[in-house]
């Protein structure tokens, strides 16, 4: 396999005059040709500045990037017409309908007419293409916003939230998408902070804390090596469970007291908690393995819960421009 994306020790420190922020403190990345990659950090980690920095939108203060082979922001140039982008939410004009939206983006990339039709039924909005954009749902202005980044028919596609604000059905929608562009061989990349749906749709997945790679490799690889052995308890009388606590945390085990259990971690054998319990006249009615998914180990590697909602969207950008840079039209 071959790196489509890469980065090593990326720099990056706002100076404003609220002060200093080090927004990448020597972040490393690497997206395999081929893939869809999940990009995953909590709100203010980094993923945005990143994305920024490898399209050339802003500038690092170190550490290397390529896209596809290429040194950047050096070689940009010549790799921007096969990397489909959308960092920055586009604005449409809300008179014109999807198929003008795209067409006149196609004029101004020197992509063929032809290609509109063929991105128009790829995004599912073939029977809507000539409807004013201002009548469309979130979902369907994300699909166009997807739609302007693929007229160019790109190698690598970069996707900042996605799915962000879109209801179940949309959701589904745009996983359906991503998967079909990878059938194509495109390899994807997008960030998002809807765990389930990274653990759905992505091969592999980057986590981001605080400006520093926590997590890398297939979801598969990133939650076996994360997997805590942690066990949940039931004890006959939910009145025993803060006792219970005190005892397990005295033979050394992590105890979180939910309302009617334990989850334990941090001992090698359950038998230990129900040896320990029963010295105490307390009795384990259930015992048993917490199943892990990428939620809790972000959690664990972020120490944050991941918030819905707090990021922009589609219509709600103050950006104006369609076009970013050259990318993604
Ligand atoms: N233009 C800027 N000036 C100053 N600080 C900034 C600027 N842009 C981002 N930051 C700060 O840099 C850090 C990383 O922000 P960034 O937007 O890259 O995170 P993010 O992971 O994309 O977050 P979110 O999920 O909320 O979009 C944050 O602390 C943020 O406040």
């Amino acid at each position: 396999m071959s790196a489509v994306l890469e980065i090593q020790g990326l720099r990056k420190t706002y100076r404003s005059r609220r002060g200093v922020r080090r927004a990448l403190d020597g972040f490393d990345m690497a997206v395999e040709a081929g893939q869809v990659h999940g990009f995953l950090g909590p709100n203010g980690s980094g993923k945005t500045t990143t994305l920024r920095t490898l399209l050339g939108l802003i500038k690092a203060d170190g550490g290397r990037m390529s896209l596809l082979g290429r040194a950047v922001p050096q070689a940009l140039p010549e790799v921007a017409g096969q990397v489909g982008a959308i960092v920055e939410s586009p604005q449409f004009f809300g008179n014109f309908s999807a198929r003008d939206t795209l067409s006149l983006l196609a004029d101004a990339g020197g992509v063929p007419q032809s290609r509109v039709a063929e991105v128009l039924e790829l995004v599912g909005l073939r029977d809507r293409a000539g409807e004013r954009v201002k009548t469309y749902s979130l979902g369907l202005k994300q699909r166009l916003a997807v739609g302007s980044a693929l007229l160019k028919n790109p190698r690598l596609l970069i996707l900042d939230e996605p799915a962000n604000g879109l209801d179940p059905g949309g959701i589904r929608e745009m996983r359906t998408l991503m998967r079909t562009l990878a059938g194509s061989g495109m390899t994807v990349l997008l960030s998002s902070h809807i765990l389930g749906e990274i653990q759905l749709i992505c091969d592999s997945v980057t986590i981001i804390s605080a400006g520093r790679r926590v997590a890398a490799g297939t979801v598969a690889d990133v939650l076996a090596r994360h997997a805590t052995s942690a066990v949940r308890v039931r004890v006959e009388s939910v009145a025993d469970l803060t006792s219970s606590a005190g005892a397990l945390r005295e033979i050394g085990a992590r105890v979180s007291v939910e309302p009617d259990h334990l989850v334990v971690g941090g001992i090698a054998q359950p038998g230990a908690i129900t040896r320990t319990l029963a010295a105490r006249g307390i009795y384990v009615s259930e015992l048993a393995p917490v199943a892990v998914d990428l939620e809790s180990v972000f959690l664990e590697l972020t120490g944050t819960t991941p918030v819905e909602g707090e990021h922009r969207q589609v219509d709600q950008s103050t950006a104006t421009p369609a076009v970013h840079g050259g990318w993604g039209q």
